[in-house]
């Protein structure tokens, strides 16, 4: 027989645990299904254990500038405290019971098994006691997140390759590591490694690193990855991949041969679509993630958060995403109003290198293919007080990207030091569509990085 009950959510990753335990918190009779960790891929083997390899290898990048300006350091890497922090501190030894605490504490009901969603509010969970039946009066919200999207690469299939999974549960640190992939993922796990020694070999296939930003940040990033010693190949394809007496091999389109102790894969993500019945939700074959309306809203009665949806795979998408379903949901149910749809002209990214590079909104070629008229401003970190004051690690810049009809920035970046933290005023400015006017007839700190951004409105002013 089938459980009933007001919503199920199916994957508990940041997004499904958000809108499941705000459900819960209002009084909903909530389900919530994951086959793995209630928490999903974010705490235990991306976002968080990430940021402490990141964190970890800035500290022995900031002791390695000591020479020069403040007397004289000897660094000597170790792996281990970086693993015993990922295992003790951030993850719990890849246990979810804090987690699962935490939810039936708000009043949800969790349940650990693999779900499928067959349509009219039923979803399918198989666990380790059998199967299960649940029945939703209220609705079914989707969040099965992503996984690693993996290249049809010749032997790629037959060779024990790392995921972000491997790369941040590693108990050390490898003597060297082949990366395919420049995107988020393959910076930032890169530059951490071969902070601690690792001899690492990025394989891009787009003329640049992190291809998504301007190329600005991303020719910016390069240069500096490469003055820390990683070859960087661009352009760069792999063909065939193969591993034999502990050493892979990627052959690339070019007849290149690389080779490594370790092989990450960082070739991006894809939308977690096998537990759901495309019939039902009325998705083509071909789909390859989730549509939705303005308030999450799939279909009748179903919603879809997260990276499953594809606005962003980012953990504040998928959580912003949930407070907008979950509003939605109770709105339905008679328990408050549905607020606002989902705004995304503010996504904000970061990619926590070194440097640190903060985006929002549109690039200056996004903004163009959308027909803007485009004014652009650009600053040198190392050319303000608080750069040259800084000056060892001080690689950063502001780019600015106006809409000049409206006279209002559409994108903004912010690369360098705490770049991530610059980004914020900006992103502000982008959401709330504060005229560059008024932004230029602000008073910035001194000596401050984002003082830069005034010097990118009068680089902008006079575009
Ligand atoms: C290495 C790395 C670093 C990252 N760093 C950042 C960062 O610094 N900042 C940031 O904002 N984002 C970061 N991200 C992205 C972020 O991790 C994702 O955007 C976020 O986890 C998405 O949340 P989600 O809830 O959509 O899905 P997920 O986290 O993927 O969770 C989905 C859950 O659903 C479960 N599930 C799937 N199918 C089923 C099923 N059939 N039945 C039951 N359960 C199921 C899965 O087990 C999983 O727990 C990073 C990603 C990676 C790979
Ligand atoms: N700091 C953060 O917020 C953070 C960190 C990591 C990941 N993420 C999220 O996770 C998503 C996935 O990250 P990702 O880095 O895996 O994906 P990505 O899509 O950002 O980058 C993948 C890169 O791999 C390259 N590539 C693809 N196929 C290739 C091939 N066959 N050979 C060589 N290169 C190839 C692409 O050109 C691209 O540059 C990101 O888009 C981001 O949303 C966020």
């Amino acid at each position: 027989m089938a459980r009933e009950c007001d919503v199920v959510v199916l994957g508990m990753g940041p997004g499904g645990e958000a809108v499941a335990g705000q459900l819960a918190e209002a009084g909903l009779d909530v389900v919530g299904v994951e086959a793995e960790l209630l928490g999903g891929e974010c705490p235990y083997w991306a976002c968080v254990p990430s940021k402490m390899m990141v964190r970890a290898g800035n500290l022995l990048a900031e002791a390695r500038r000591v020479p020069g300006m403040a007397g004289s350091t000897r660094v000597e890497p170790d792996f281990s405290p970086v693993h015993v922090r990922i295992r003790d501190e951030a993850t719990t030894d890849w246990d979810d019971a804090a987690a699962v605490e935490r939810f039936t504490g708000q009043g949800g009901h969790f349940v650990r098994g693999r779900g499928r969603f067959t349509g009219q509010g039923r979803v399918e969970v198989e666990s380790g006691t059998g199967r299960e039946t649940f029945t939703a009066r209220r609705g079914v919200v989707l969040a099965t997140g992503s996984g690693p999207a993996v290249p049809p690469v010749s032997g790629l299939d037959q060779v024990p390759y790392w995921t972000n999974r491997q790369a941040v549960s590693a108990a050390e640190a490898p003597a060297s590591l082949l990366v395919l992939g420049a995107g988020a993922v393959g910076v930032e796990l890169a530059q951490a490694y071969a902070r601690f020694g690792t001899r690492v070999t990025l394989v891009e296939a787009s003329a640049r690193v992190v291809s998504v930003e301007e190329p600005e940040a991303g020719d910016l990033l390069l240069r500096v990855l490469r003055e820390e010693g990683l070859t960087v190949r661009t352009q760069a394809r792999a063909k065939a991949a193969r591993y034999a007496d502990g050493v892979f091999t990627l052959t690339l389109e070019d007849g290149a041969e690389l080779s490594a102790e370790r092989l990450l894969v960082a070739t991006g993500r894809r939308p977690r679509l096998d537990a759901l019945d495309r019939e039902a939700l009325g998705l083509a074959q071909d789909a390859r993630r989730v549509e939705v309306d303005a308030h999450l809203r799939a279909a009748p009665g179903v919603w879809a958060v997260g990276d499953l949806v594809g606005e962003g795979a980012f953990t504040h998408v998928a959580v912003y995403q949930a407070q907008v379903a979950a509003r939605a949901i109770l709105a339905e149910a008679g328990l408050g109003e549905p607020g606002p749809g989902a705004d995304y002209r503010a996504v904000p990214r970061v990619t926590f290198t070194d440097p640190e590079i903060g985006s929002v909104g549109l690039t200056e070629a996004r903004a163009r293919e959308r027909g803007l008229t485009v004014r652009t401003g650009l600053a040198q970190l190392p050319a303000g007080v608080r750069g040259w004051i800084h000056k060892a690690g001080n690689e950063g810049l502001v780019k600015l990207v106006e809409d000049a009809d409206r006279g209002v920035l559409v994108g903004a970046t912010a690369a360098g030091p705490m770049g991530g933290e610059v980004l914020y005023g900006l992103a502000v400015a982008v959401r709330a569509a504060v005229p560059t006017a008024t932004l230029r007839d602000m008073m910035y700190a001194f000596p401050t990085f984002h003082r830069s951004v005034l010097e990118a409105l009068t680089d902008l002013a006079a575009d």
